[in-house]
């Protein structure tokens, strides 16, 4: 990261002031063990190794935000600067309504079950923890119980891949309360598409199973089925909000939403490093988004 991209990083972000990469392995005797000390006394990390990623992510959760977590194998990794800039923004988002309790969905929470940690952790909101993959929820319910987070975090297993919200609203054990927002890092790339194996090389390896990387039509028909059912739900749900980690299907979705008569939305930039992404928010009550929030774009 550049220091002029730090500059331009949420401005609650912790990580605008760039970790010690030469002090933190001298605290964290896992995240030591794949660090290399240079001559000169600086310390490489090799982030074209998958293990070393998953150490740097552990060692960044437990010391910024005092947070154990342990990934499944093979599993989708979760960098702290997006997924703190993601939260932040939803802070943004729901600040007007002065809320005092605070309910999120947190769809396709993975193995980390990172969003919905940051969450319970940093502002104590309930969240209500969705995904498909046995194995995913297996975890994200450990790291939950690693973190004693158990009275603000529901680990809830997604039985139909199809749904976003539908198969937990229509269950007999589902919440009667209402919810404040949703957050979403779809499956990025279309399981149907010839692409998948042609993909460009990447400066850091790439982490994820097919199953959490690929679904039916990628990310585009993913967000198209949380606007769809958002309209079955605008009572449940009061903003929707998603990632997406293409830049040309944003205008893809704002489309979808205007041919819905959605009107009530706004976008967001996360760059950071080499990685972008693009989030969207909507609404169906005027007096959330409306008056707030206009488009905005944050770098690290
Ligand atoms: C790209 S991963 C994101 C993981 C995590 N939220 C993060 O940002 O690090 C997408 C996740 O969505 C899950 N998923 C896919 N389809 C889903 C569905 N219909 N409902 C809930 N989760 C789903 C996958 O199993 C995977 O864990």
């Amino acid at each position: 990261m550049t220091r002029s991209n730090l500059k331009n990083m949420h401005p609650r972000n912790v990580l605008r002031t760039p970790p010690n990469y030469t002090k933190l392995p001298i605290k964290h005797k896992d995240f030591r063990r794949v660090c290399t000390l240079n001559l000169n006394g600086t310390v490489s990390v090799d982030f074209r190794n998958e293990h070393t990623l998953r150490e740097l992510a552990k060692m960044m959760l437990l010391e910024y935000f005092d947070l154990k977590v342990e990934f499944a194998p093979g599993s989708w990794m979760p960098t702290l600067a997006l997924r703190l800039n993601y939260v932040l923004w939803l802070e943004d988002l729901l600040e007007p309504l002065k809320l005092d309790t605070v309910r999120g969905i947190d769809i396709g929470c993975g193995s980390s079950c990172v969003y919905s940690l940051l969450a319970a952790k940093k502002n104590k909101w309930h969240m209500l923890a969705l995904d498909l993959k046995e194995i995913n929820i297996e975890y994200a319910q450990k790291n939950v119980e690693r973190n004693e987070l158990q009275s603000l975090i529901e680990v809830h297993q997604q039985p139909d891949k199809t749904t976003i919200f539908k198969s937990y609203f229509e269950s007999p054990n589902a919440t009667k309360d209402k919810f404040h927002f949703c957050i979403c890092n779809p499956p990025i790339f279309d399981s149907n598409s010839p692409n998948l194996t042609r993909r460009p090389a990447s400066r850091t390896v790439r982490t994820g199973s097919a199953e959490e990387l690929t679904c039916e039509g990628g990310e585009v028909e993913f967000v198209q089925r949380i606007i769809e059912e958002s309209m079955l739900y605008k009572e449940r749900v009061t903003i929707f909000t998603t990632m997406l980690g293409v830049k040309s299907n944003l205008p893809k979705i704002l489309d979808y939403l205007k041919a819905k008569n959605i009107s009530n939305a706004r976008t967001t930039e996360f760059h950071q490093g080499r990685t972008n992404r693009y989030n969207v928010a909507w609404s169906f009550h005027k007096e959330a988004i409306g008056d707030t929030a206009p488009n905005q774009k944050f770098c690290c």
